[in-house]
């Protein structure tokens, strides 16, 4: 960017603030990409000393270490805050909310009233979840509008801003080879997993109200979902696969109860916030469907959850197996081609596909072979990380891996049936690959999951 810019991060001493956004803004400050930036101040209602401690150890320091008391629900906070911005005559100014979702609306109505006295040019980024259900999202979209315009509003999404994730566009649309097989002719079924081996990490107060369908399903698992089936865009400008993500969203079938698992791990209701006999579900499981040409009746499964086995996020593409004449050749049916997708543990893509095994009968059964992109091997050099590519993004005005305001009213549409269903809620042991319900409804299709 050209013009001198400043980033206020409304809740910059917390978690996000803390392992995400002030070590992503320093590297790239490194890296040259913030010659313009005047400075970043963090706002928070105390001077957290953890903050303090890595603000001084951030170079050049004084670029980070700018602390500003500040309470969202304060006018005198934002008096406060208006007497620095009046100082910043010309800049740029980046409002990050990293702050909890329930102080979205108050942060946004106070500051879009305070904005009104600025001429500055603005950007608004905002985390996720947006909004708790279809009718707060579509408040809050409503509010946004009333002062600001859709292209200076950033809702970010950081899984957009990994690797493995933007890298399908490149192998769906720069390969004759896979994108002639992108579709229901080929493709036998998509499942999009995102398990975790860890906990809510004393979020409780935040995830008791949220549960996996809102922390993790209508957002980070809706938008792998519309980067592997939405339709080519016909060029990259960002409101054009905007439009296409749309479009796609649009024909997802609203999920169904009963093709929903929900499941909460044991101990679950011992951790610190969560309600006395809480039903918010740590893990939920899903068979979506695609009402449109390229996909009708190819089912898309979905699982998400926390205290699983372990730390896993990919999408699997499984084609059809091939015809049972071909298996006659040989002495067993060969493992249906798979491209896998994976944003962890590692930044990679995968293709298996069924080779003679070496040295074996000219006829021998054929056995499953892969071939592997591991990005970081591959650039030889720590990747950048998902938010340091999406903050430069902001910077440099690019909106393309943001959620624009229709797109999220369409994502909490296709869950909202399942957000309150009163649908079992199936208790896990930690440690395992969560409720048994959870598999039986791949079983129950001839089908298992990729993990
Ligand atoms: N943590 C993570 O890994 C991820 C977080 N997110 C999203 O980022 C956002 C922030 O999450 P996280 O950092 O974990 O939350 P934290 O609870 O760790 O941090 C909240 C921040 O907000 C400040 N705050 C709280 N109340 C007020 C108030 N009334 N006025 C001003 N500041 C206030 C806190 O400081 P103080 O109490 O001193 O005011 C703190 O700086 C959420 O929307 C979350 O969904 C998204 C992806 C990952
Ligand atoms: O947004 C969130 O994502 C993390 C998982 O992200 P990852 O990049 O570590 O895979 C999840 O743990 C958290 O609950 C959720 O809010």
């Amino acid at each position: 960017m050209n013009r001198k810019f400043s980033i206020f991060i409304l809740g910059g001493t917390g978690d996000l603030a803390k392992r995400k956004l002030l070590p992503a803004l320093e590297r790239l400050y490194k890296e040259g990409h913030l010659k313009n930036l005047h400075k970043v101040y963090s706002l928070a209602r105390k001077e957290d000393p953890s903050w303090k401690v890595l603000v001084s150890s951030l170079e050049p320091s004084e670029k980070f270490d700018n602390f500003l008391q500040f309470d969202v629900n304060l006018d005198s906070s934002y008096h406060h805050l208006g007497r620095i911005l009046r100082e910043l005559k010309g800049q740029e100014l980046i409002f990050y909310l990293a702050l909890s979702p329930f102080l979205f609306e108050t942060a946004l109505r106070k500051l879009g009233r305070l904005l009104r006295d600025f001429t500055n040019p603005r950007k608004i980024v905002i985390e996720k979840p947006f909004g708790f259900d279809t009718a707060s999202a579509r408040k809050l979209n409503q509010l946004l509008y009333t002062y600001f315009l859709e292209e200076e509003i950033y809702r970010i999404d950081h899984f957009l801003g990994k690797e493995t994730i933007q890298n399908i566009f490149s192998v769906r649309f720069s390969n004759t080879i896979f994108e002639s097989l992108w579709h229901r002719n080929f493709v036998d079924h998509v499942q999009i997993v995102a398990i975790e081996d860890i906990g809510i990490e004393g979020r409780g107060e935040y995830y008791d109200k949220a549960g996996a369908i809102r922390d993790m399903l209508q957002n980070h698992m809706l938008q792998m979902l519309s980067f592997l089936a939405m339709e080519p865009p016909c060029c990259m400008y960002p409101e054009f696969i905007r439009d296409e993500k749309v479009k796609l969203l649009r024909s997802v079938r609203k999920i169904s109860p009963e093709e929903t698992v929900k499941g909460q791990y044991e101990g679950y209701l011992l951790e610190k916030a969560v309600r006395e006999g809480s039903k918010t579900e740590t893990f939920v499981a899903v068979k979506l469907h695609i009402d449109n040409p390229r996909w009708q009746d190819v089912p898309f499964y979905l699982m998400t959850g926390k205290r699983l086995s372990k730390k896993l996020s990919q999408m699997a593409v499984v084609f059809k197996e091939v015809p049972r004449s071909f298996a006659n050749l040989f002495d067993c049916m060969p493992n249906q081609n798979k491209i896998i997708f994976q944003t962890s543990p590692k930044n990679k893509i995968a293709i298996h596909f069924e080779l003679r095994p070496p040295a074996g009968k000219f006829i021998a059964c054929p056995v499953e072979t892969v071939m592997e992109y591991d990005m970081e091997s591959y650039v030889g050099k720590k990747l950048p990380e998902a938010y340091e590519t999406l903050i430069l993004d902001i910077i440099e005005g690019d909106r393309s891996l943001f959620i624009r305001g229709d797109e999220v009213e369409l994502m909490w549409e296709i869950v909202q049936p399942i957000l309150e269903s009163d649908a079992p809620l199936h208790i896990y042991k930690p440690g395992t690959l969560g409720p048994e319900q959870a598999h039986l409804l791949l079983q129950k299709d001839g089908k298992a999951w990729i993990i």
